[in-house]
């Protein structure tokens, strides 16, 4: 038999439902896999039980990414041989319902799928006692359509291509976006404005899509990306997945009823496939001047730039 080896490993608890969260660890679990020693494995029921006294003790249990700091850090602190800690949370939408005018104290609804999530990562650092910290958000299925806006056309034509080039069709896409904020000042990580952060990010992915007179899925969504990122400058990067969910006009001309070009208002949707569109746009490195390069003596010095 060949030689095989552990390349791999991290287990946890998934689908803690508190608002849903995940953990999983990585450390000195080797033995419990290739040794069936089970002398430092951390239950996953302990994690369970963990994230739901966390959860009780936590007075911030609601803004999830310092909530999932919180978990991370527990198990980073607490367990020597915990070496890295990987906590996804996901929020429900649960909003105040609208009664009599007024939000209600203790009524809510569920006013769309679409979720809020962070994934957080605590690595311990071997040389000190520091932890690295990596924090990524997200907001996942924001279903969204426009009637018109937008168009397709100039692309490629050789002699596969059918599709008819259209100045005016209908948009519709589930929007995924993550974006990873700059953690590298570890102090400042409860002060970063999360939830403003948030809704400001979904609201521009709102806008963009619904004002931008769009050219293609790909050019909204870098608009949706460089908006966001001029204005927040905690975040390094974001991430957007789009698909393109396909609406087609019917074929109505059949009939004698004219359902093309500006005479088409009857469509069917396409389940699958679907075109799908991505892009990670990121905070380009500053350039360094000549003046903010010096010697060792603080004398500027000219470099090739
Ligand atoms: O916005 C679009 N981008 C594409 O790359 C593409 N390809 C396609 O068939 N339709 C579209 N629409």
């Amino acid at each position: 038999m060949s030689e095989v080896f552990l390349q791999e490993q991290s287990y946890g608890k998934d689908r803690i439902r508190l608002v849903k969260v995940r953990v999983l660890l990585e450390g000195d679990f080797t033995a419990a896999y290739t040794k069936a020693d089970n002398s430092l494995v951390i239950a996953t029921d302990t994690m369970k039980n963990t994230v739901y006294i966390l959860a009780k003790q936590s007075s911030n249990v609601q803004h999830i990414e310092v909530f999932a700091t919180e978990i991370g850090q527990h198990f980073i602190s607490t367990y020597s041989h915990v070496s890295k800690v990987n906590v996804w949370v996901t929020k429900h939408k649960w909003t105040r319902m609208l009664v009599n005018g007024n939000l209600h104290d203790h009524s809510f609804i569920r006013d769309g799928e679409d979720v809020r999530n962070t994934k957080v990562i605590m690595i311990k650092k071997a040389e000190s006692k520091n932890t690295a910290v990596k924090i990524e958000s997200g907001l996942k299925d924001l279903l969204v359509l426009k009637t018109t806006g937008s168009a397709f056309y100039g692309f490629l034509r050789d002699k596969y291509t059918t599709l008819t080039e259209t100045d005016d069709r209908i948009l519709s896409t589930s929007i995924d976006a993550t974006w990873t904020f700059n953690t590298s000042n570890v102090s400042s990580i409860s002060q970063i404005p999360y939830d403003d952060i948030f809704n400001s990010i979904r609201q521009i992915t709102l806008d963009t899509f619904a004002t931008d007179n769009s050219a293609s899925v790909q050019a909204t969504l870098y608009l949706m990306a460089k908006i966001v990122l001029e204005k927040f400058h905690e975040i390094n990067s974001i991430h957007y997945e789009l698909p393109n969910k396909h609406y087609f006009a019917y074929d109505l001309d059949r009939f004698g009823l004219k359902n093309s070009g500006k005479e088409c208002d009857v469509y069917y949707p396409i389940s699958d496939p679907a075109g799908l569109i991505t892009a990670t746009v990121a905070r380009a490195e500053p350039k360094l001047r000549e003046s903010d390069i010096h010697t060792e003596n603080g004398d500027p010095i000219k470099a090739k730039l």
